[in-house]
């Protein structure tokens, strides 16, 4: 099978020892169904990199196996010199205090304010910000950051859907993770929202020095945000780029996802 994947972007600077996610060879199969078949991927630190599949091509699957949630067959998931596959549920759920999700649908919870919402991941990783913790500065300073500090009192159903995606991003910021997954950021959001959220995504990306592992079939959302793309193909790193030389790639699979 041809692969194109030595192809890299030029920008970020992509010494191994600046890798902070390091995916190899991961494979999962469901009987049959071989979902993954050995893929590898590499985030940078500071990095936004962007994944796209097309709709059932394991993109949830190889989540999964990168947080925890899904032993892969075989492979290695290394997060920040941690080893994934092999770590027991204490240090798992430590690190994950450190990766920050923004997942379809990004719930927030109904019957809580904006400011208990943002308060609970805070009460749930006490641990990891001491008692002294200035609750209220650390919510008003996550709300700043996406804009929304004015909606600190207010319930989610008075929030409009990006407004509350918005304060899902907060929710996530508050515990100022190093790397932060988007699966699907824009998923059910008009254009121009979608633009003010992937906007947003670059901002604070800059504010709070993340590295971004992006999942989306939003061609425009991987155009404006993407340093780096990967196409999930057939299992593997099908493809690796810049958008401006995957969109120059002279092969099927990968042209399909420009159309
Ligand atoms: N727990 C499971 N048991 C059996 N098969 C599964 C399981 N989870 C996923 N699969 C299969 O793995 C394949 C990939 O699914 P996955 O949800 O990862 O796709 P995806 O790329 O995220 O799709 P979408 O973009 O539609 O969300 C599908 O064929 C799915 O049926």
């Amino acid at each position: 099978m041809k692969t194109l994947s030595s192809m890299h972007g030029k920008d970020l600077v992509q010494s191994p020892e600046k890798a902070v996610i390091v995916v190899e060879d991961l494979k999962k199969s469901f009987g049959e169904n071989q979902v993954l078949s050995g893929f590898s991927m590499r985030l940078y630190k500071g990095e936004s990199l962007v994944i796209m599949g097309k709709s059932g091509s394991g993109k949830s699957v190889m989540i999964k196996c990168l947080i925890g949630l899904m032993k892969p067959d075989s492979g290695s998931v290394n997060i920040m010199g941690q080893d994934i596959v092999h770590l027991n549920h204490v240090s798992l759920d430590r690190l994950r205090a450190d990766v920050g999700f923004l997942f379809q649908g990004s719930a927030l919870y109904d019957s809580m304010t904006v400011r208990e919402n943002l308060e609970f991941p805070l009460r749930r990783h006490r641990e990891r910000f001491g008692k002294n913790i200035r609750t209220e500065k650390a919510v008003l300073e996550a709300l700043e950051s996406v804009g929304l500090a004015h909606t600190v009192d207010l319930m989610p159903d008075e929030l409009s859907g990006g407004m509350q995606r918005r304060i899902a991003l907060a929710r996530t910021l508050i515990m100022k993770p190093k790397i932060i997954f988007y699966d699907e950021p824009t998923s059910g959001l008009d254009p121009i929202t979608s633009k003010e959220i992937i906007m947003l995504m670059k901002k604070v990306q800059k504010q709070y020095m993340t590295s971004s592992l992006i999942i989306t079939h939003d061609v425009d959302c991987a155009r404006v945000i993407a340093d780096r793309m990967i196409l999930l193909v057939d299992g593997i790193n099908y493809a690796e780029g810049t958008y401006r030389e995957l969109i120059k790639v002279e092969d099927f699979k990968v042209k399909a996802f420009f159309k």
